[in-house]
């Protein structure tokens, strides 16, 4: 007999009858945890990015884990993005991206219409010291990124997030990637539900 904790065995099939389906009547297990769903989204956001060498994407999720807002780093509503400029290394900074390129973060606080109070931020990036300065305002409680840099703009993000007592920490996982495929995930499964409902 088996034990208790094991489901028996399904009866070896007979030669000549059809292999029974897989049963789906259980929970999955692999499904995404919630900080690993936040940040595939982050990432995702990050893919509109027109930015030719960082693209940095930034959710904003409530205490109910509820998505507020979502951003990425673009140029400003009603910049044309073929007439900005996308470089850093010219002399005059009006010709630089920087001049002019919203970050990720202030897109996504942007987009939660002023309620991110207690919010946790979800970003790829590190912020700067500018977004530190408005995640501050926000009133956000914590900031949870994937890759950091040791600048100076970094560096000041860190002592404001300290003196206000904003929790940051590095985006930790098991997974090694969360792939995503129109193919497999979404047309593939429709054609497994088409196969049962036949
Ligand atoms: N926390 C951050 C930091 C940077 N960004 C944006 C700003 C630029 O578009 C890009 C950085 O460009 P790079 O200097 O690496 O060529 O990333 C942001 O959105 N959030």
């Amino acid at each position: 007999m088996s034990p208790p904790h094991q489901k028996p065995a399904d009866p070896p099939s007979l030669p000549g009858t059809p292999v029974k389906l897989v049963e789906e009547s259980e929970k999955r297990s692999d499904y995404l945890v919630w900080s690993d769903y936040f940040m595939a989204l982050a990432i995702l956001a990050s893919k509109r990015s027109k930015d030719p060498t960082t693209q940095v994407g930034c959710v904003i999720v409530d205490r109910d884990n509820k998505v507020l807002g979502t951003g990425y780093n673009g140029m400003p509503i009603g910049c044309d993005d073929d007439e900005m400029p996308w470089g850093k290394g010219d002399m005059n900074p009006l010709r630089n991206k920087h001049a002019f390129v919203v970050h990720a973060e202030q897109n996504a606080l942007i987009n939660s219409l002023g309620k991110a109070e207690g919010c946790t931020l979800y970003t790829v990036l590190f912020p700067c010291n500018e977004c530190a300065k408005i995640i501050v305002q926000h009133k956000i409680r914590e900031v949870v990124y994937m890759l950091d840099r040791n600048t100076w703009e970094m560096e000041g993000a860190r002592i404001l997030f300290k003196k206000t007592g904003i929790i940051y920490k590095q985006f930790k996982t098991r997974l090694p990637s969360v792939t995503l495929s129109f193919d497999k995930d979404c047309y593939e499964t429709d054609k497994r539900f088409d196969k049962h409902d036949a």
